[in-house]
């Protein structure tokens, strides 16, 4: 198993049209060890989710280079799945269609997937869900059916781009703590990007501090393992978890 999930070697980003063009990323370097949740934070417009495109293989770095599990990433890869804010749910189609429909995409719709994707509904609290219609179910729901969908194909690598930013505080605790205890035991490796300080801490191994305009890597960091292994919810009453929410604001607060 390769040590790296993911390596960015000077990877920069300039996005052209007839018109104009934008330099979105700045060449930006790192690494992500297989297994771990890395979470890329930073004001809006600094580059995050063009690192999460250029991950799955949508676009192409203007330089540098790219490697997912020491290959160069060229297309998009089966080994990575991508979950929005939006859930993409097709509204004619019941919740088991739904995701029959992303396993058929990546030619997975088998025996053993769908009844993996069974197993991950009723972890997720979402069985008796199964013959209802997107339009039945509440956003917290819908989300949660989106997240089974993303998880049902097996990824080594799941892109989590601001994937419970539309849900009410509640809802989001709820995601957060069911998706930590899915990915435990799992060999996964998952990048989010987040506006919500308080998720990137409560979810991540380390944390990736953007900023600018080209975007730039400005700190890693490193979450204390007092905080990675209490629950997302009992975390948030830590003083650690305080202490590097202050830190984290101040970092992105500052031009
Ligand atoms: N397809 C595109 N064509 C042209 N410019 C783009 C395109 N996608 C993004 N950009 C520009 O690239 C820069 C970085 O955008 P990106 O969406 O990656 O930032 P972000 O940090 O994810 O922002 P936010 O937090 O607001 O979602 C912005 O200036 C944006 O306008």
């Amino acid at each position: 198993m390769a040590t790296n999930a993911l390596e960015a070697i000077d990877v920069s980003k300039t996005y052209l049209s007839r018109q104009d063009q934008v330099t979105a990323l700045a060449p930006i370097s790192f690494r992500i060890p297989s297994g771990s949740f890395v979470s890329f934070v930073g004001a809006s417009g600094c580059g995050k989710s063009t690192i999460l495109s250029l991950v799955a293989g949508l676009i192409s770095p203007t330089s540098g280079e790219l490697r997912l599990f020491d290959e160069p990433i060229k297309r998009p890869s089966p080994r990575i799945s991508y979950m929005l804010q939006q859930d993409c749910l097709l509204d004619w189609r019941t919740v088991s269609e739904n995701i029959t429909l992303g396993l058929s995409f990546r030619g997975q719709n088998n025996t053993k997937s769908a009844s993996h994707a069974r197993y991950l509904l009723g972890e997720l609290g979402l069985s008796h869900t199964l013959n209802q219609y997107p339009s039945q179910l509440s956003g917290g729901m819908r989300q949660r059916v989106a997240l089974v969908r993303t998880l049902a194909v097996q990824p080594e690598l799941l892109l989590l781009d601001e994937p419970f930013s539309a849900l009410d505080y509640q809802n989001k605790l709820h995601l957060e703590e069911l998706l930590v205890n899915v990915l435990q035991g799992r060999k996964m490796t998952a990048l989010l990007v987040t506006h919500d300080l308080e998720e990137a801490i409560a979810l991540s191994d380390t944390i990736l501090v953007m900023g600018g305009r080209p975007g730039v890597l400005r700190r890693i960091i490193e979450v204390p393992g007092e905080i990675r292994k209490a629950s997302p919810l009992a975390a948030r009453s830590q003083p650690a978890f305080r202490s590097l929410f202050n830190e984290l604001w101040k970092e992105i607060e500052t031009p």
